[in-house]
């Protein structure tokens, strides 16, 4: 199958150059931030790493929206959320979507299948989480964390149909290409469950500029995962969401995944730490939202939504250490 991969940054990257190079995929990128293009046809391709080794020039075919011509069954979509809305106005806008393709996104947060809706059909439209850890760590130079074999994701159809054949192809795809798939019952409590959990560890890391690993040093992880868990989960029942994982479960994957990713930023301290704004509002915000949906007020996520805000405005006094 040809895929074509929305959003050149950290994941889109990750996605594409594993599908090229693993499942043997045609795969075609699309960026809007130019200096990235720039870069990837200047070295021949994006540069990329694992866990700060083996880096190496992978030759990719990268476009603007207005330059692509080509027709891929599957777009992959990788965006931050607050881009999502005018990537896909201009993609339209280019001619790039037409009615046979299907469409998958992992991004962190809620909000963007309902974007993606406005210009594909319902079951074209595969959701799906990433326990993926990848940095951007500047144009056309990403470093893939943690070992070979480690990738974790879920995937469920918009609709929450069975997968039909070319469901099950992207799943196939995604297998041969090392993503490490899963199919889940249902969309949204599965991407709930990927909220809840980025709602802990990216917000902490970020406001405290902390690597996962560094983030579990901290005898408190633990209670502080919990309340932020158990404030989640009363919205979520609250609104009939049936999150795939316990909250035990979910408190214990904080303490797992960060010493898998020990040396991992966040990805939205990726953002904060490059002066950009961050997805707080579509994580901790949407869980606040959903509370307040339902008559539940989500006392701590809602402060969180402010501190990280409060700690965004601040990068006007000091600037966040860049990755290390
Ligand atoms: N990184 C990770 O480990 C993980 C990320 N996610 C989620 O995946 C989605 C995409 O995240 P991710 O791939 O990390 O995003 P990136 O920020 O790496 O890339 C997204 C887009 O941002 C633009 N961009 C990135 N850096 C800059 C910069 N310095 N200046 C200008 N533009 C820039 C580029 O597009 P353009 O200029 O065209 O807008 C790029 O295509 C998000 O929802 C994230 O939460 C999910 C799991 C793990
Ligand atoms: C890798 C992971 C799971 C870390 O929370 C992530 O989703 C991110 O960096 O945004």
């Amino acid at each position: 199958m040809k895929y074509g991969v929305i959003g050149a940054g950290a994941m889109g990257y990750r996605y594409g150059v594993m599908l090229q190079e693993n499942a043997g995929m045609t795969v075609d990128f699309i960026d809007t931030w130019q200096p990235n293009i720039d870069q990837v046809r200047k070295q021949g391709g994006v540069s990329v790493a694992r866990d700060h080794e083996n880096r190496h020039i992978v030759p990719i075919n990268i476009y603007t929206p207005e330059e692509y011509t080509g027709h891929p069954d599957v777009w992959i979509i990788f965006k931050k959320q607050m881009q999502l809305a005018a990537e896909l106005k201009r993609d339209q806008a280019a001619g790039l979507f037409h009615d046979d393709q299907y469409v998958f996104s992992a991004m962190n947060g809620l909000g963007h299948f309902e974007k993606i809706a406005q210009y594909f059909p319902k079951e074209n439209i595969v959701c799906g989480t990433a326990m993926i850890a990848t940095r951007l760590d500047g144009p056309a130079n990403v470093d893939f964390m943690g070992a070979k074999n480690t990738e974790d994701m879920h995937m469920a159809r918009y609709n929450n149909a069975e997968p039909n054949s070319q469901v099950q192809a992207i799943f196939d795809d995604f297998t041969k290409a090392g993503l490490g798939p899963a199919f889940a019952p249902e969309w949204q409590g599965m991407c709930m469950s990927k909220v809840v959990f980025n709602a802990v560890t990216n917000t902490l890391c970020t406001m405290f500029e902390m690597q996962m690993g560094q983030f579990i040093e901290y005898e408190g992880v633990r209670a502080m995962s919990e309340q932020l868990f158990n404030e989640a989960f009363d919205a979520c029942e609250r609104a009939g969401i049936h999150l795939i994982e316990t909250r035990q479960q979910e408190v214990d994957s904080v303490i797992t995944v960060s010493k898998a990713y020990k040396y991992h930023y966040p990805s939205m301290y990726q953002d904060f730490s490059k002066g950009r704004p961050t997805e707080v509002d579509y994580i901790n915000g949407y869980i606040a939202k959903i509370g307040r949906e339902h008559d539940y007020v989500c006392r701590t996520h809602e402060f969180v939504v402010h501190e990280v805000h409060m700690a965004e405005m601040m990068r006007k006094y000091h600037h966040p250490a860049p990755q290390a």
